[in-house]
């Protein structure tokens, strides 16, 4: 469902990704793992058509990114962790307006509606103003306007940032469900603990660099039952 052939991102002299390949299957949730400015929010950002490639590309649901930027995008959802939600508008009103842009309207937008609804488990969010919302209820209506176009690609980025214990449980818990429904997603964090819960396969990434990638367990078992320990122990493998 994705696929990126030699991704690179330079910023003059920077390279701020180079040369990333992999690939995300169907029903699959691929850990994007690495620290503060490995490059994972640049990749997203390519990979969802916001930025540019300085070279290589990546398809997305068979769409290529440079050529096919309209399909791309009606094929993925993106969060980040900002949580920029319009404040006068209720949750249903948000979720309306973002619908309009992928054409869901009317009667579907209603079914949609009552579809992120139950996924998300809104009761209480739809018609309360964003301004009075808690973080965790802000998050649910960015998740949602999200997935409204029910994307097979869906791309979290520190999804979990500043979420509190419910909110980061019920965020992991729609991970989880998302995929049942077939759905591919690329889990961007620093997060170690929350990669092994959710993750099926793993990349580390680093300096931009892809410096291990294979299925989540597989990982762990090089770090003793740990990604944090295993991601520790291939850094330095890397560096010896
Ligand atoms: N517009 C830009 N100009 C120059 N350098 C940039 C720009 N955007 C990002 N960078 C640099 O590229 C590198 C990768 O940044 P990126 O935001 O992708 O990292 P990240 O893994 O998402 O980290 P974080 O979790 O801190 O966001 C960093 O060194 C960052 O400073």
């Amino acid at each position: 469902m994705v696929e990126a052939t030699g991704l690179s991102k330079n910023y003059k002299d920077f390279k701020a990704v180079e040369s990333l390949s992999f690939r995300v299957d169907h029903g699959e949730v691929y850990g994007l793992l690495g620290p503060n400015g490995a490059g994972k929010t640049t990749t997203l950002r390519m990979l969802a058509t916001l930025l540019a490639p300085s070279s290589g590309t990546a398809t997305v649901a068979g769409h290529d990114i440079r050529k096919q930027p309209l399909e791309v995008r009606r094929n993925l959802g993106i969060v980040n962790g900002g949580m920029q939600v319009y404040e006068r508008l209720t949750g249903r009103e948000v979720l309306e307006f973002f619908a309009g842009f992928y054409g869901v309207e009317g009667r579907l937008f209603r079914e949609r509606l009552e579809w992120v609804a139950g996924l998300l488990e809104m009761d209480g969010v739809l018609d309360k103003l964003v301004r009075e919302m808690s973080t965790g209820m802000r998050q649910k209506v960015v998740i949602a306007r999200s997935i409204l176009h029910q994307p097979p690609v869906l791309l979290l980025d520190e999804a979990t940032a500043g979420l509190d214990v419910f909110a980061r449980r019920s965020l992991l818990d729609f991970v989880k469900q998302y995929r049942s429904l077939g759905k591919s997603l690329i889990y961007s964090t620093h997060v170690m603990s929350e990669a092994e819960e959710v993750c099926d396969r793993v990349g580390f990434l680093y300096g931009g660099k892809l410096v291990y990638e294979g299925p989540a367990g597989e990982a762990m078992s090089h770090g003793g039952g740990s990604l944090e320990r295993a991601f520790i122990r291939r850094l330095e493998e890397v560096a010896a």
